[in-house]
């Protein structure tokens, strides 16, 4: 298996993306753009981006009625993006139309609980039970939806991964020991995500918000 990390480029800075992803190029698997990056750059970022040469996640989280997260994904095709993300709480049959209208060669994962929320989140939310209920149920909807794989912590990946045998496992949330949490709940380390079955793992602010954003990546990539 290649280098399983993705980093997240959360800048509105189409220069330091660029930068950062030139400088970690040779110590991760691929890159990943979120709303953060989408809505300042669009298209035209993308494209600068894939000049770089690794694999693009686009983490747009779409969550519409059917009829406009299908079209919001036609309009994302063109970019062949690699991997690209709804939110499996959309339901069943936004994510059977966002896939059919998905490229073949796109990977579309439907997110289940950010992992910026825990137990307590949820409750306010109005979401019954725990996290790995949540992301158990909103996982076997993905795969009735005919989804390539969710988006979920490290905490629940190895239940979900025993329930989806050949599902693709998004991991975020991911602090090397002793990292900064930040925002995030539910977090463990890269090495433990990879252990639990995750495939692929994403790693922002330990990276990007490093001094030296290449050894911190070569620094994760010794530990997996
Ligand atoms: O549940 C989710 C879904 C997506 N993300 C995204 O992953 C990165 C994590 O960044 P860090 O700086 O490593 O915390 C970020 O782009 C999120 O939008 C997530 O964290 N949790």
């Amino acid at each position: 298996m290649g280098n399983p990390v993705f980093v997240a480029l959360d800048t509105p800075n189409l220069d330091r993306a660029i930068e950062i992803a030139k400088s970690v190029k040779g110590h991760v698997g691929g890159l990943k753009l979120g709303l953060e990056f989408f809505c300042a750059h669009g298209h035209h970022g993308v494209h600068e981006i894939q000049k770089i040469g690794l694999p693009i996640f686009l983490d747009l989280k779409l969550h519409d009625i059917p009829n406009t997260v299908a079209k919001a994904m036609q309009a994302i095709n063109v970019l062949e993006p690699a991997i690209v993300t709804i939110h499996a709480s959309g339901g069943r049959a936004m994510m059977e139309d966002a896939k059919a209208a998905a490229n073949g060669h796109t990977k579309v994962v439907g997110v289940t609980l950010l992992t910026s929320l825990d137990e307590r989140d949820m409750g306010k939310i109005g979401y019954a039970g725990s996290p790995h209920d949540q992301v158990e149920r909103l996982a076997g909807l993905a795969q009735e939806a005919g989804l390539d794989g969710i988006v979920c912590s490290g905490n629940e990946v190895a239940t979900a991964h025993k329930a989806w045998k050949d599902g693709f496992f998004v991991v975020p949330g991911l602090r090397p020991k002793g990292g900064k949490m930040g925002d995030q709940k539910r977090t463990v380390t890269p090495r433990q995500a990879r252990d639990n079955g995750a495939s692929v793992l994403v790693i922002g602010r330990p990276i990007t918000g490093a001094d030296d954003p290449n050894a911190a990546a070569r620094a994760i990539e010794g530990t997996l």
